[in-house]
C-alpha cells in the first residue's frame, strides 16, 4: 500500500485532485448536510497572487494544504503550503520560468493541480517540466523536461501517481503537438514509458493482448493509415484531462484530445487515436483497449474528460463499468474490463450527430451539420467545447448519481485551409457561440446512469466551468462564472447555500476535516481559462484568436474577470479571525 493509498482512505484527507483513483470527488464527510448547509461561512482566505484562470484542485493530506498558481506573474506555477486549518503558510516554492509558455497555451496558463505520494508533492509547469518537492519543505528533488515549447507544447494537467509512477500528459492540440501520456519514476524522475497518441503503433504501445472490442479498429499501423501520409506528426491527440485507475484490474484510464487541425477535410480517415479512450497497463504502458469516441472528428471535440470507475447493477448484472461524459454530448457507460459500449445516451442537446450505434460502438454523424470549407454552417449543438469540457464530475454512491457540471450552447462552425507553422494556433475554423435552446448557457445536473437520464437539473446563465464535488452529506457543490459557490441539496437540486465572491468560479471544490474536527468546503475563485479568456483584457492576443468565439457567447452579459482570485475556506459557523487558534468553539 502506497503513502497515497493510505490517505485515499482517510476521509479527512483529499490527497489527489480527483480525491481517488476511481474520480468520484466524494468525500466520505457528512457534518455539513441540507437542514444546516446554510451556515457555512468562510474560515480563512488566501491568495496565490496571480488573478489569471484558477482551475486547480487544493490537495490536503496529513493537516497541510497545497495549492499552485496559473503560470503568469512574477512566480509562474508557484507552489504554496499551508496549513489546511488555519491557512497558515508553512513554504512556498516558485519554479524557474520559461516565459514563453504563456504565449504558446491555447487556453489560458491555467494549471488543474499537484499530486501527492510518499512524502513527495509532484508539480507540472506549463512549460513542461515535471518537478517533485519535499512535502514538508519545499525542497526541490528532482525536475525532469518533458515538451518543447517552441513546438507549441505545454502541461496543464494535474498529473496522478500510480504504483509509484507519475502519470503526466501535454497539451497542444490547438497547435499540431502530437499527444502523449508519460510516465516517469516518483523516486528519480526518470521516464519510464511514453505513449503517442498518434503514430506507428510500436509508439502507441500496442500490447500483446491488446483487443479492440469492435470490428472496425482492428488491423495494422492504425495510428499511421488512418492520416494522409505524415499528418499524424502534427495530429494532436494530447491529454491535458484525467487519469482513472483500477487497481484489481491493473488498468489506467483516460482519454485523448482532438485531432489537429480543426479544419477536418485537411485531414481524410478515422484520425487514430485521437479522441479515444485508452486502457493501459500502468506499469509498461501497453495498451488492453481502446475505444474512439469521434472518429474524425469535426468539432474540436477532445475526449480528456473524467472517467468515473464505478460499480453498477445492469439488468441484474454486476458490472465494472466507466462512466465518461462526453465532450459530444453523449454520457457513456462503458465495460472497462473489455471497452464494450453498453450505453451513450445524449445528456445534452445534441444535433450533430444522430446518436450512437451500440453493436459497432460508432457514433452517427449528422450529414446536415458537416463543416465545409468557406461556408458557414449554422446551428450546430454542442459547440467546440463541447457539451462538457475538463469540468469534472462528482460520483455519490449514496445517491447513485452523478453530478456534471456543463455548457449548454449552441454554434456556427466555418472551416478554413490552415498552413502548419511550429508553435503557431493550427486551427482552421471560425466559430460563434450562443445560448442553447431555452436562452441559459450552462446547466448543473444529477445523471443516472442505471435508469439513463437526467433526475433534475439547474439552469444557470454562463456555462459552469467549475468542477464538482458530493458528500456523504448528501449536498453537492459548484461555482458559478458570475461569482456564486453554491451548495445544493444532492438528492432533490434544491439550492441550500451560496455565496458571491470577488471573481467567478472554474476551480475544484474540494472536502477534508481539520485539525478541529470540522469540515472544510474549498476551492479557488477567478474566471480565465478558455472562456475567461475571451473576456480577460490582459490575456495575449494569440489566446484570444485561439479562445473562438466565446466573444458571442458573453455578450452583453455582467462578465468580468479581472481581479479578485482568491482561495476560500469554509466551514459551519467560519472564523471571527483570520488565526484559526482563536477560532469560536461551535
Ligand atoms: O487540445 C488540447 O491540447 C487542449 C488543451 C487545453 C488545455 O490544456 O487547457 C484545452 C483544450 N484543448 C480545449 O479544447 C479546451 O476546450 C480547453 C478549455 C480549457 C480550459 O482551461 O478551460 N483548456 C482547454
Ligand atoms: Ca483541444
Amino acid at each position: 500500500q502506497t503513502d497515497l493509498a493510505s490517505r485515499m482512505k482517510d476521509p479527512g484527507q483529499w490527497p489527489m485532485a480527483a480525491r481517488d483513483y476511481a474520480n468520484t470527488r466524494y468525500s466520505e464527510l457528512d457534518q455539513i448536510n441540507p437542514s444546516n448547509a446554510s451556515g457555512l461561512r468562510l474560515a480563512w482566505t488566501f491568495s496565490v497572487g496571480v488573478d489569471r484562470g484558477q482551475e486547480a484542485a487544493p490537495l490536503v493530506v496529513d493537516g497541510t494544504m497545497y495549492v499552485v498558481s496559473p503560470y503568469a506573474g512574477p512566480y509562474p506555477n508557484r507552489v504554496f503550503a499551508l496549513d489546511a486549518t488555519t491557512g497558515e503558510l508553512k513554504w512556498s516554492y516558485a519554479p524557474k520560468p520559461e516565459p514563453a509558455a504563456a504565449g504558446v497555451a491555447c487556453c489560458d496558463v491555467v494549471n488543474r493541480g499537484l499530486a501527492f505520494d510518499n512524502g513527495k508533492i509532484f508539480l507540472n509547469t506549463l512549460d513542461n517540466h515535471s518537478v517533485a518537492l519535499d512535502a514538508k519543505t519545499g525542497k526541490e528533488l528532482w525536475h525532469t523536461k518533458l515538451g518543447e515549447i517552441n513546438k507549441g507544447e505545454t502541461i496543464t494537467m494535474a498529473p496522478v501517481v500510480v504504483k509509484g509512477k507519475v502519470l503526466i500528459g501535454n497539451s497542444g492540440g490547438e497547435l499540431g503537438v502530437r499527444g502523449w501520456v508519460t510516465a516517469l519514476d516518483e523516486n528519480t524522475g526518470a521516464i519510464a514509458w511514453r505513449a503517442y497518441a498518434t503514430g506507428p503503433d510500436k509508439d502507441v504501445l500496442i500490447g500483446e493482448d491488446f483487443k479492440p472490442f469492435y470490428d472496425n479498429l482492428k488491423g495494422k499501423d492504425l495510428g499511421v493509415k488512418t492520416w494522409p501520409a505524415d499528418r499524424w506528426q502534427v495530429g494532436g491527440g494530447t491529454m491535458w484531462g484525467w487519469i482513472s485507475y483500477d487497481a484489481d484490474l491493473n488498468l489506467i484510464y483516460y482519454g485523448t484530445a482532438n485531432p489537429s487541425p480543426w479544419n477536418a477535410n485537411q485531414r481524410s480517415g478515422d484520425n487514430l487515436w485521437s479522441t479515444t479512450i485508452f486502457a493501459r497497463d500502468p506499469d509498461n504502458g501497453n495498451a488492453k483497449w481502446a475505444y474512439q469516441v469521434n472518429p474524425h472528428d469535426l468539432f474540436d471535440h477532445d475526449e480528456i474528460n473524467e472517467n468515473v470507475l464505478v460499480d453498477l447493477e445492469l439488468n441484474g448484472q454486476p458490472r465494472k463499468v466507466l462512466i465518461h461524459p462526453g465532450r459530444n454530448g453523449y454520457m457513456y457507460v462503458m465495460d472497462r474490463a473489455t471497452g464494450e459500449v453498453i450505453s451513450a445516451d445524449a445528456y445534452e442537446f445534441v444535433n450533430a450527430y444522430k446518436g450512437v450505434d451500440l453493436k459497432t460502438g460508432k457514433i452517427i454523424p449528422n450529414e446536415e451539420k458537416t463543416p465545409l470549407v468557406g461556408k458557414t454552417v449554422e446551428d450546430i449543438c454542442p459547440t467546440a467545447p463541447g457539451a462538457k469540457d475538463w469540468q469534472p464530475s462528482a460520483w455519490s454512491p449514496r445517491t447513485k448519481l452523478l453530478y456534471v457540471p456543463h455548457q449548454h450552447l449552441c454554434m456556427n462552425f466555418k472551416a478554413s485551409q490552415v498552413g502548419y507553422i511550429a508553435g503557431t494556433p493550427y486551427v482552421g475554423a471560425d466559430v460563434d457561440m450562443y445560448a442553447g435552446p431555452g436562452g441559459h448557457r450552462g446547466e448543473f445536473m444529477a445523471w443516472d446512469p442505471v435508469a439513463r437520464k437526467k433526475v433534475w437539473e439547474i439552469h444557470e446563465q454562463l456555462p459552469v466551468w467549475s468542477g464538482a464535488l458530493v458528500t456523504a452529506g448528501d449536498v453537492a457543490f459548484y461555482g458559478t462564472m458570475d461569482r456564486l459557490f453554491k451548495a445544493v441539496d444532492a438528492k432533490t437540486g434544491k439550492l441550500l447555500w451560496q455565496f458571491r465572491a470577488g471573481s467567478g468560479f472554474i476551480g475544484q471544490p474540494i472536502s477534508y476535516r481539520g485539525s478541529d474536527g470540522q469540515q472544510y468546503i474549498a476551492i479557488l475563485s477567478g474566471v480565465g481559462g478558455w472562456p475567461g479568456a475571451v473576456a480577460n483584457a490582459e490575456v495575449d492576443q494569440r489566446v484570444r484568436n485561439g479562445a473562438l468565439g466565446f466573444a458571442g457567447a458573453m455578450q452583453d452579459l455582467p462578465f468580468y474577470t479581472a481581479g479578485g482570485s482568491e482561495l476560500l475556506v469554509f466551514k459551519l459557523g467560519g472564523t471571527s479571525n483570520q488565526d484559526g487558534s482563536h477560532a469560536p468553539q461551535q
